[in-house]
């Protein structure tokens, strides 16, 4: 089906008596097919007439647009007509006048007698015929809505928006109002947008329901499909079996919001107190303690460091801890040691939860470092069995019963650990019954590969091309056979810390991304690596950190080596944004595999973990592109979809996993300061 009208990465951003600037909306990403049903639900105050005016174009996006059946929407046009809650009627003209006035402006090219028929059929429509001589005044609340509605539907326009049509209207018209807009909605396929409060009105009408977040910034957070087969009886649609479970989730997803909006006016209440005064550059701290560890993707620090970019923003020392193994910056980030950190992809979503056992512990991240950059190497031994495939390692594991294979990962919660068990899960592997995962720190791989402890492992660079430079192992997947452009390093503070120190948080956010733009100029990745092979960071030799990073990337086979330009990703194609649909899919991986609960308020503890907000603020003030990547379905290496709409339905999918637990995961701003 062709897409009918699209609402295109639209912000907006209202300007303020006072000066300042309200973004009631950000990044809106949404596609409507003709004869489409959508209604718009959210908090009050959340942006749905927002969103709604720039489609009848009554108000323009500060960026993005709004597209027509292919055409760009400026201004109001009459194949967009709106309905609003107070009718807008003119007062002293009768029903007949109020639509011929619309019917005799918009269509004056055709014959009188044609718009009189048009007009008197639109009035029948609505069953006013008895009523066609009467005034505004005369008709009751439903009446004068049936006339909007008429006069609306009289000039054919090609999509009917409607604000919160019903919402002054007793329950018996409004009923009676829904089931007749529904009929003639289905009768001339006419494609719909409505604002409602009412979730029972929403799933009686609606295709797709569509869930705004609170503002500002106000966001997609959720669409529900609505496989309510039509015709629709309003008496008989709370019978359809997943009535009550699409109810419950719209009633929760509101929950949800409201809750957040709980958390965020205490928070702003307890600003003033906690927050240090601004010590010098206008940051509240100018020193700072960040952790890494030695890979080849930690570059983006190393550079902040090395060339300045910390201070130029500001910060105008930075001590960075060069740590043993993620647990460590897991654990100094969590006792505050360090004030920020390097850290896996997953790390800041399961510190949240709780991961093993811990209490949970809010970590924001505003900034992806890097992405890819891991691959799975495994010992000669396999090579020599003739494993160079997924589908060679199930049959070599199926045959050797006797053995377990160990196979190391560096953190539950690192992406090499959850792109390891997708791998194997997808070939047929029980990632915990089949072998034997072992966390190990990255730096200790390649000496157990040696010592014959472990088979193989998922690490980041440069401990696979260093296997395969000893003749240790091969490189049977990278990363980018896995799922290419995944999220791999990012950064990440405590959220009271964001908190207390906001003007230095969003200074650090800056720095890393200009150092990550710098990292992605192939023509300072031979300074880099210079930078990155000295004694206190990686205290690497230089050939172990070449391969895929300035020169071919050699698996260890009889494959010749080749250049890989985005192994090492540190900014170009959206690197940096944290979106929340990648988050989602973490979230999905962390459940199946009984590292965490599946967090059933997952939009809630998303929107806290990945700032995309925070990210935004640091690139529009570089002058940089801020746009979260689209919230679109995905597919790794095996075709499996995954949409964002629908993780649950995702996980069940997913033929080898864990007992998964659906738990809501409430962390409040007291516990929060009490960590
Ligand atoms: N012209 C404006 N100038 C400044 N802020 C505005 C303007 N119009 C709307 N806003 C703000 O934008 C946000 C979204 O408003 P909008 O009316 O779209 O919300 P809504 O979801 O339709 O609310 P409700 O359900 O209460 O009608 C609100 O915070 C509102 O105060």
């Amino acid at each position: 089906m062709s897409v009918f009208v699209e609402v295109d990465h639209v912000d907006k951003i209202f300007s303020l008596a006072n000066g300042d600037t309200y973004v009631a909306l950000r990044n809106i990403e949404l596609k409507i097919n003709q004869g489409e049903f959508i209604s718009l639900i959210g908090h009050s105050g959340c942006g749905k007439s927002t969103l709604l005016n720039m489609v009848a174009g009554l108000d323009k996006p500060s960026h993005g647009g709004v597209v027509l059946e292919g055409k760009q929407i400026t201004s109001p046009g009459p194949d967009r007509m709106v309905v609003f809650q107070n009718y807008s009627l003119l007062p002293w003209l009768t029903v007949y006048e109020n639509i011929a006035l619309a019917v005799d402006e918009v269509l004056k090219d055709q014959p009188g007698g044609d718009r009189k028929t048009i007009i008197q059929k639109h009035i029948d429509l609505v069953g006013l015929r008895h009523a066609a001589d009467k005034r505004p005044g005369e008709l009751s609340g439903g009446m004068k809505q049936r006339v909007a509605i008429a006069r609306a539907l009289a000039i054919r326009p090609k999509v009917l928006l409607l604000d919160e049509p019903f919402g002054a209207l007793d329950a018996l018209t409004r009923g009676g109002l829904q089931e007749q807009l529904m009929k003639i909605c289905e009768e001339s396929h006419l494609t719909c947008i409505m604002v409602t409060h009412d979730v029972d009105e929403a799933l009686l009408l609606s295709d797709r329901i569509v869930m705004l977040t609170n503002g500002p910034e106000a966001h997609i957070g959720q669409i529900l499909n609505v496989n309510i087969p039509r015709p629709r009886h309003r008496l008989e649609v709370v019978n359809h079996p997943s009535y009550y479970k699409m109810r419950n989730e719209i009633i929760y997803f509101l929950n949800q919001q409201k809750r957040a909006k709980k958390r965020q006016i205490q928070e702003a209440a307890s600003k003033p107190v906690s927050r240090p005064a601004k010590v010098r550059q206008g940051l509240e701290k100018v020193t700072l303690d960040i952790g890494f560890l030695p890979l080849t993707d930690c570059a983006p620090l190393i550079v902040a460091k090395e060339k300045g970019f910390f201070q130029k923003h500001g910060i105008e020392e930075v001590n960075l801890h060069r740590e043993t193994s993620w647990k460590a910056i897991a654990s100094n980030i969590a006792t505050k040691r360090l004030d920020a950190a390097q850290m896996v992809a997953g790390m800041p979503l399961a510190m949240t939860l709780g991961m093993g056992n811990n209490s949970p512990l809010p970590i924001v991240t505003s900034l992806i470092l890097s992405r890819n950059g891991n691959a799975i190497t495994l010992s000669n031994q396999f090579y020599e069995q003739g494993v160079r495939n997924l589908k060679d390692l199930k049959r070599i594991i199926s045959q050797t019963n006797e053995q377990t294979y160990s196979l190391g990962v560096v953190h539950p919660s690192s992406m090499h650990n959850l792109m390891l068990r997708y791998w194997l899960a997808s070939g047929g592997i029980d990632p915990d019954k089949d072998v034997n995962l072992v966390v190990l720190p990255p730096s200790q791989m390649v000496d157990r590969l040696k010592s014959g402890e472990i088979d193989g492992y998922c690490v980041g660079e440069p401990w696979n091309s260093r296997a395969v430079h000893e003749g240790l192992g091969f490189v049977i997947a990278t990363d980018l056979d896995i799922w290419q452009g995944n999220p791999e390093k990012v950064l990440g503070v405590r959220e009271d810390w964001a908190n207390q120190y906001p003007e230095t948080h969003l200074a650090l956010v800056k720095a890393l991304l200009e150092a990550c733009e710098y990292c992605d100029h192939h023509q300072h990745r031979q300074e880099i690596l210079h930078l990155l092979c000295q004694p206190q960071y990686l205290d690497s030799l230089p050939a172990y950190v070449r391969p895929g990073f300035i020169a071919p990337y050699n698996r260890g086979t009889h494959e010749q080596p080749r250049l890989l330009p985005r192994y090492h990703q540190f900014y170009v194609n959206q690197t940096n944004c944290p979106g929340r649909v990648e988050g989602l899919w973490i979230l999905t991986q962390l459940a199946r595999w009984g590292l965490t609960p599946f967090p059933k308020n997952w939009i809630e503890i998303l929107d806290r973990v990945r700032r995309v907000d925070l990210f935004g603020e640091a690139a529009r003030q570089l002058g940089l592109p801020d746009k979260e990547p689209d919230r679109a379905s995905f597919q790794l290496f095996d075709g499996m979809v995954f949409n964002p709409d629908d993780p649950l339905g995702y996980l069940q999918r997913l033929d080898i996993h864990r007992e998964i637990q659906i738990k809501e995961i409430i962390i409040d701003a007291v516990n929060t300061a009490a960590a």
